[in-house]
C-alpha cells in the first residue's frame, strides 16, 4: 500500500486577495472568509490549518512602514486566537493551529487560552512555538531589542517546560460534579506547581479544566542548529522550508536524529514541508500563471520587503543586479539561508525570481494537478515523509485558489492513495500520529 502523507495549509488573519482580477475584498477581519476556508479544507480532509503571526508593522525595508502598508505585507495582521474559536466552531475535525511567541504571552496565560482553545474545539487545537524574531515586535513589548537567539531559545525552552506542567495540574478525572455531595471539583486533584525558574515563575494550579488532549499538539519550525534542538525536543510536528528534494531530505534526517539524542521515538516527530503549487488546467497555463506573478511590477520590491521583514536586513539597500555580500541575522537565518544560495554569484534579482513567491516553496510544483500530484508523491518518496504544508504563491489566500487544490489538486492526491480520504480520529494529535 502507498504510504499517505499529510498536509496541512499555511495562512494569516491577513487581507485575502484584494487586487488581482480573482480577488475577494481584502476585509477577511469579521473571520467569515477564513471559517469558509477551514470549511473547504475540512471537505478536503486537510489535518490541520495553520495560522502564522507576527507582532509588529515592519520597518525593516528602506527604514520604512511605507512598502508594507502599501502592500498590505505582514501588516495589518489580526489575533489568530478569536479566528481560531471561530473555525473551529465552524468544523468538526480539521486541527487549527495557531502561532503564539513566547516572547508576547506571560506562560499562565498561554496555557489557559490553549486549553480554552483545546475545549472549544473539541481537541483539535495546536500551538506554533515561535520565539519571535523581530527587533520590532520586540520593541512593542517593552524591550529594546530582541535577545540573541541562544538566549531566546533558552527561555522558550523553560517557558514549554513550564505551560507543560500547568497543563498537567488538573488531573484528567479532577471535576466529578458529585451531585449527591455537591462537589464539582475534587480538590485533591488539582495541584499547584511553585515552578521557580531563571526566566518565569508561576504558582499554579491552572484555572481552566484539563483540555481534551492533554495539552495542544506542539508545532515548531527550527532553523537554527539551537532551534533544531528545540523543535526536536518539543516539536509534534515541524514546519520547514526544504531547499529541494536533497535538502528536504537532509533536513528530515538531521531532525530525526536530534529527536532520538532528545530520547524521543522519531516517528513522533512528523516533519511537514512548505509548498505553493502553481495549478492550471494545462501546464502551459500554470506556467503562464506563474511568469506573470514572477514579472508582476510589484512581485520584486513585496519580496524583498518580505525577507527583510523576517530577517530584520534592509534589502533596499543591495543593487538589484549585483551579488549579495554574505549577511547573518538574528531573526530567520535559515530563511536567509535558503534566499541567498550562498556561493552562487547569483545577483539579488535572479535570487528574488528564484525564490518565486514568498520564500517559502521547499519545490518546484507548476502544472496541472496531475502532474503536481504526481511529482508530490515522487518528492514524499524520496524525502520518506512525512506531509506538506501548502500555501498560495502569491501568500495571498483567494476562494478561487482554495478551490484549485481543495478540488483539484487533494482529489488527484486522493486518487494515488497517498492523502486521507476520511478522518479516523478526533483529537489533532491522534491524527497526527495515524501514519
Ligand atoms: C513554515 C514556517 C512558518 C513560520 N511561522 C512563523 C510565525 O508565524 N511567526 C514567527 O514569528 N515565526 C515563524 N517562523 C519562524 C520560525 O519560528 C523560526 O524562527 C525560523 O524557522 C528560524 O529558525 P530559528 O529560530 O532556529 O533561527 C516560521 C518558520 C517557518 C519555516
Amino acid at each position: 500500500m502507498t504510504k499517505r502523507f499529510h498536509l496541512g495549509w499555511f495562512m494569516g488573519f491577513s487581507p485575502d486577495e484584494w487586487n488581482e482580477p480573482f480577488a475577494n475584498g481584502g476585509s477577511p477581519w469579521d473571520g467569515e472568509f477564513y471559517v469558509d476556508m477551514a470549511k473547504s479544507l475540512e471537505r478536503a480532509c486537510f489535518d490541520f490549518m495553520m495560522v502564522e503571526d507576527t507582532l509588529m508593522v515592519s520597518e525593516a525595508y528602506g527604514e520604512s512602514r511605507d512598502v508594507y502598508l502599501k502592500h498590505a505585507l505582514m501588516a495589518p495582521k489580526h489575533d489568530p486566537a478569536p479566528l481560531a474559536a471561530l473555525m473551529t466552531a465552524a468544523t468538526r475535525k480539521i486541527g487549527v493551529v495557531i502561532t503564539m511567541s513566547t516572547m508576547a504571552y506571560a506562560p499562565f496565560q498561554l496555557a489557559r487560552l490553549a486549553s480554552t482553545l483545546d475545549h472549544i474545539s473539541g481537541g483539535r487545537f495546536g500551538w506554533n512555538i515561535v520565539t519571535t524574531g523581530e527587533n520590532a515586535s520586540a520593541q512593542n513589548f517593552g524591550m529594546e531589542e530582541l535577545p540573541p537567539r541562544e538566549v531566546r531559545y533558552e527561555m522558550a525552552d523553560e517557558y514549554v517546560g513550564l505551560v507543560r506542567q500547568l497543563f498537567e495540574t488538573w488531573e484528567p478525572d479532577a471535576v466529578v460534579m458529585d451531585r449527591e455531595k455537591g462537589v464539582y471539583a475534587d480538590a485533591s486533584k488539582v495541584h499547584q506547581i511553585d515552578f521557580k525558574g531563571k526566566y518565569f515563575r508561576s504558582r499554579g494550579p491552572l484555572n481552566t479544566v484539563r483540555s481534551p488532549q492533554g495539552r495542544p499538539a506542539f508545532f515548531q519550525a527550527g532553523g537554527s542548529p539551537r532551534g533544531r534542538d528545540f523543535a526536536a525536543k518539543h516539536a509534534d510536528v515541524v514546519v520547514a522550508v526544504g531547499n529541494g528534494v536533497e535538502g528536504m531530505r537532509k533536513y528530515r534526517e538531521e531532525l530525526r536524529g536530534r529527536a532520538e539524542k532528545a530520547g524521543r521515538d522519531p516517528d513522533d516527530v512528523k516533519i511537514v514541508f512548505c509548498i505553493t503549487p502553481t495549478l492550471g488546467e494545462t501546464e502551459q497555463e500554470a506556467r503562464d500563471k506563474h511568469e506573470r506573478m514572477i514579472n508582476s511590477d510589484r512581485f520584486i520590491e513585496q519580496s524583498l520587503a518580505f525577507i527583510a521583514g523576517v530577517t530584520d536586513i534592509d534589502f533596499s539597500k543591495f543593487p538589484l543586479d549585483e551579488p549579495l555580500p554574505h549577511l547573518t541575522t538574528n531573526g530567520e537565518q535559515g530563511s536567509l539561508d535558503k534566499f541567498a544560495q550562498w556561493g552562487s554569484g547569483k545577483t539579488l534579482r535572479q535570487l528574488v525570481i528564484e525564490a518565486s513567491g514568498g520564500l517559502v516553496s521547499s519545490v518546484e510544483l507548476i502544472g496541472t494537478p496531475d502532474q503536481v500530484a504526481e511529482k508530490m508523491g515522487e518528492v514524499m518518496e524520496q524525502v520518506g515523509g512525512d506531509g506538506f504544508l501548502i500555501t498560495s504563491p502569491s501568500l495571498r489566500m483567494s476562494r478561487r485558489y482554495i478551490v484549485e487544490v481543495t478540488d483539484g489538486l487533494v482529489p488527484a492526491l486522493q486518487r494515488r492513495g497517498l492523502v486521507r480520504t476520511a478522518y479516523a480520529t478526533d483529537h489533532l494529535r491522534d491524527t497526527i500520529k495515524e501514519f
